[in-house]
């Protein structure tokens, strides 16, 4: 199991070579400020040549220092309990607008007002997620837990696109590991989220969104993506399949319903199931939920039945607390130390893809490859962190950095942000935007 779970690990997609690209990016962002702080200054001195390609380079931007309680650049002994305390600035974006453009507010329009509105509905929910009191046990800190004691339990969320998975798994690890977007199919790899309390680990599979033909199996012409979603459902210690309860009320999609009958159709003796109505903060009568359960309740393949939001954490803990009661004894799949870097990687990689969906829009988002360059700590524990997008096509390459490098400086400061109070040290973020090399026939 062990093997399975490292093969179905979605960080092996992270590069941190440091290969430079020869094609040269003029510099498009004019940064509205270009007074430095020391710690950008450090960062500028450590940079290699690619910072001055860079589309959008945090040390063009004069930001406050990042709250140095946490000793700066003193090792996260646990990531993911050491997120569980972070707080989410909500005024992230006010602040960028502010930065690039100068005066509050500007260059706002009506649908970044809407995106703002999400922005906040996901903030507040990893706000919930992230207040949680701490574990009473929490002290004894999971590297203290000796092999023979500990208990792990993977676990593969399955759902349509927009179900809700990547939320619930946020919500879950407390931490920003998928991308959570209005936009489906977001989940372009499967993400790992680790959940480390007491003796017990959980990890998560975040299987990219299923598409289902009318029979309830994989369309003919499934993507890779979609097949590998489909050989991988059956290697999880448990499965939890979830759909979105409320549009199964309003517009029943009969795929999901058959995928829900197939699932739950007979008791697999090698897998626990469970059943996740998400979204109830959306259905207005309460009692609907009820007609939703009872239309599922033969169902033998399924142990229990949730009612979750998972974006809101309603019924998150509970569930969170059956799957702590699932695991087995079998050591944990994850060193907290050697995941630490990684899940910081991964993150890393998250905000910023989430920060590009936030503000470009139309399908420009899924043909652009994103990569992790180059992840450095620096002398002075503050982190730089190199990206960089690979549009197939100059005019797509246009829109992500926009008039004036205005869009990848938006994403870039926003993303940066972000990225500090999560890690709680200075981020010297650099993103560069490249077009695709053409392959010489
Ligand atoms: N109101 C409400 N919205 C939710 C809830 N869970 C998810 N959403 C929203 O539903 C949309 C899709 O959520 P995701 O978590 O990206 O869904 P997903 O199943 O991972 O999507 P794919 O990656 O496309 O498969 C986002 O706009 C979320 O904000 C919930 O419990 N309540």
């Amino acid at each position: 199991m062990r093997r399975i779970v490292r093969a179905l690990r979605p960080l092996q997609k992270l590069t941190s070579h440091t290969t430079q690209f020869p094609l040269p990016v003029h510099r498009l962002l004019s940064a509205s400020s270009s007074s430095s702080s020391s710690a950008s200054a450090a960062a500028s001195s450590d940079s290699d040549s690619a910072a001055h390609d860079a589309d959008f380079n945090s040390a063009d931007f004069s930001l406050p220092p990042s709250d140095p309680s946490p000793a700066s650049g003193a090792p996260v002994r646990n990531p993911l309990s050491a997120l569980c305390k972070v707080r989410f600035e909500p005024c992230l974006r006010a602040r960028a607008d502010e930065a690039l453009f100068g005066e509050k507010n500007a260059g706002m329009g009506v649908e970044d007002a809407v995106e703002e509105e999400r922005s906040r509905e996901v903030a507040l929910a990893l706000l919930e997620a992230a207040l949680e009191p701490p574990d009473e046990n929490e002290e004894e800190g999971p590297e203290e837990v000796r092999k023979e004691d500990q208990m792990s339990l993977s676990v593969g969320i399955v759902g349509a696109p927009n179900a809700g998975k990547s939320s619930l798994t946020n919500t879950a690890v407390g931490s920003k590991v998928a991308a959570v977007s209005r936009k489906t199919n977001t989940t372009t790899h499967e993400i790992l989220g680790v959940l480390t309390k007491g003796k017990t680990q959980i990890c998560f599979f975040d299987t990219p969104g299923l598409m289902l033909g009318h029979h309830g199996f994989p369309h003919r012409d499934v993507t890779v993506r979609v097949e590998s979603a489909w050989t991988s459902v059956n290697l999880y210690d448990l499965l939890i399949v979830m759909f979105d309860v409320n549009r199964h009320l309003k517009m029943p999609d009969s795929r999901v319903i058959k995928l829900i009958k197939r699932l739950g159709a007979e008791v697999n003796p090698n897998q626990k199931r469970i059943l996740c109505m998400n979204k109830v903060d959306l259905v207005e009568d309460k009692k609907d939920l009820l007609k939703v359960a009872k239309e599922f309740e033969d169902l033998p393949g399924f142990e229990r039945y949730f009612m979750v939001s998972g974006l809101k954490g309603k019924g998150v803990k509970d569930l969170v607390q059956y799957l702590m009661d699932q695991a087995v004894r079998r050591s944990w799949d994850e060193e907290p130390a050697t995941m630490t870097e990684e899940v910081m990687k991964t993150i890393s990689l998250e905000v910023v893809r989430e920060k590009m969906l936030d503000h470009i829009h139309q399908e420009i988002p899924y043909v652009i490859e994103h990569r992790l360059m180059d992840w450095k700590e620096l002398k002075d524990g503050s982190l730089r962190v190199e990206q960089h997008f690979i549009a197939p096509k100059q005019s797509q390459r246009q829109i992500l950095v926009g008039k004036n490098g205005s869009k990848i400086g938006r994403i870039g400061i926003e993303a940066n942000e972000e990225l500090r109070s999560i890690f709680k040290r200075d981020v010297h973020l650099m993103l560069q935007v490249r077009v695709a090399k053409k392959r010489s026939s």
